[in-house]
């Protein structure tokens, strides 16, 4: 596997200052040379760096609207670079506004994809229906064709066109879900594995009817877009919006795990671990491990050896 790693420091998706600091810290932790021992080719490509935007008023109550429109085109202009280069794309967030660029930047290179969203909430609230303004609550939203006459024109977002199917979604984990994004994810007919489902098949029967589904018609790149607050926060405290009642690490890692073997896992974000979240030394490291591992294990780290 050939690896292509972008860090992107970026915060303004949300009101947490912190999670900026994500993708330094995860290379710390030691990422690209654990890959590299497991035989993966790492091409880090650094940082991205955003400038500061001045007066970026909220629209509505959206807020930092042109920051994080600016920060999105520049990352998604760097997917694109690094899937033309031909590797599988890390991102390293920052906060989940950023799936908007990633995933824009992944669906130039030409083929349609399916999305694996893994995460506590469904981040799919538009401009209309969010309750905090947040962007990292919003960017599905911006992606889905079926979305777009729901999303109103804002500075800096007129370089995005949607480029997801609601059909190629599947979410994993959800546990705190709004009202406005409940009604869209039905409306839509979006397949959801809620904690429940998790709770009722097991996390093998979820992987398995994730990939029924994503691969009933013809088999798409997978973008997997993993919100670390997916993960219980007694894994994974170190995060801007942590929901009790989460994955395990075990099920956790068994998602990335299953969804390598596919071997269609065409890029990969890591989003929302902010150490300023966390209340000790020793949680900032269990939340940054588990964003390393995660990792490790979409690109053929197994358990067994
Ligand atoms: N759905 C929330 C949280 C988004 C989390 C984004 B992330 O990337 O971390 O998945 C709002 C959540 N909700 C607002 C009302 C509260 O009482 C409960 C939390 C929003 O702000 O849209
Ligand atoms: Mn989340
Ligand atoms: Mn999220
Ligand atoms: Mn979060």
């Amino acid at each position: 596997r050939s690896v292509g790693l972008i860090g992107a420091p970026f915060s303004k998706g949300q009101a947490r200052d912190g999670v900026q600091l994500g993708p330094d810290l995860i290379r710390t932790a030691g990422l690209v040379h654990r890959l590299r021992e497991q035989g993966c080719e790492v091409k880090d490509y650094g940082n991205l760096t955003f400038e500061d935007v001045s007066n970026d008023e909220p629209i509505g109550n959206t807020k930092s609207p042109r920051a994080v429109g600016r920060a999105n085109q520049q990352l998604a202009n760097a997917v694109q670079r690094v899937k033309s280069d031909g590797h599988t794309c890390v991102m390293l967030g920052g906060d989940h506004s950023l799936a908007i660029g990633s995933i824009h930047g992944h669906a130039a290179c030409g083929s349609e994809l399916s999305v694996v969203w893994v995460d506590a909430h469904a981040d799919i609230n538009t401009p209309l229906t969010t309750p905090t303004g947040n962007i990292h609550g919003q960017p599905m939203s911006y992606l889905i064709h079926e979305l777009h006459t729901k999303i109103p024109v804002l500075p800096d977002f007129s370089w995005i066109k949607p480029c997801i199917a609601a059909k190629d979604i599947v979410y994993i984990g959800l546990r705190d879900v709004d009202p406005g994004e409940h009604y869209i994810l039905k409306h839509l007919g979006i397949k959801t594995f809620s904690m429940t489902e998790v709770d009722r098949l097991g996390i093998a029967k979820v992987m398995e009817q994730t990939c029924d589904h994503i691969f009933s018609k013809v088999k798409k790149p997978i973008h997997l877009s993993y919100d670390i607050d997916a993960l219980d926060p007694s894994v994974t405290p170190a995060t801007g919006t942590p929901v009790v009642g989460g994955l395990t690490y075990r099920e956790g890692v068994y998602i990335t795990e299953h969804i390598c073997q596919t071997g269609l896992l065409s890029a990969v974000d890591i989003v929302e671990v902010n150490p300023k979240q966390g209340r000790t030394e020793e949680e900032v490291r269990s939340t940054v491990n588990a964003a390393v591992d995660l990792v490790l294990s979409c690109f053929g780290r197994v358990r067994e050896g």
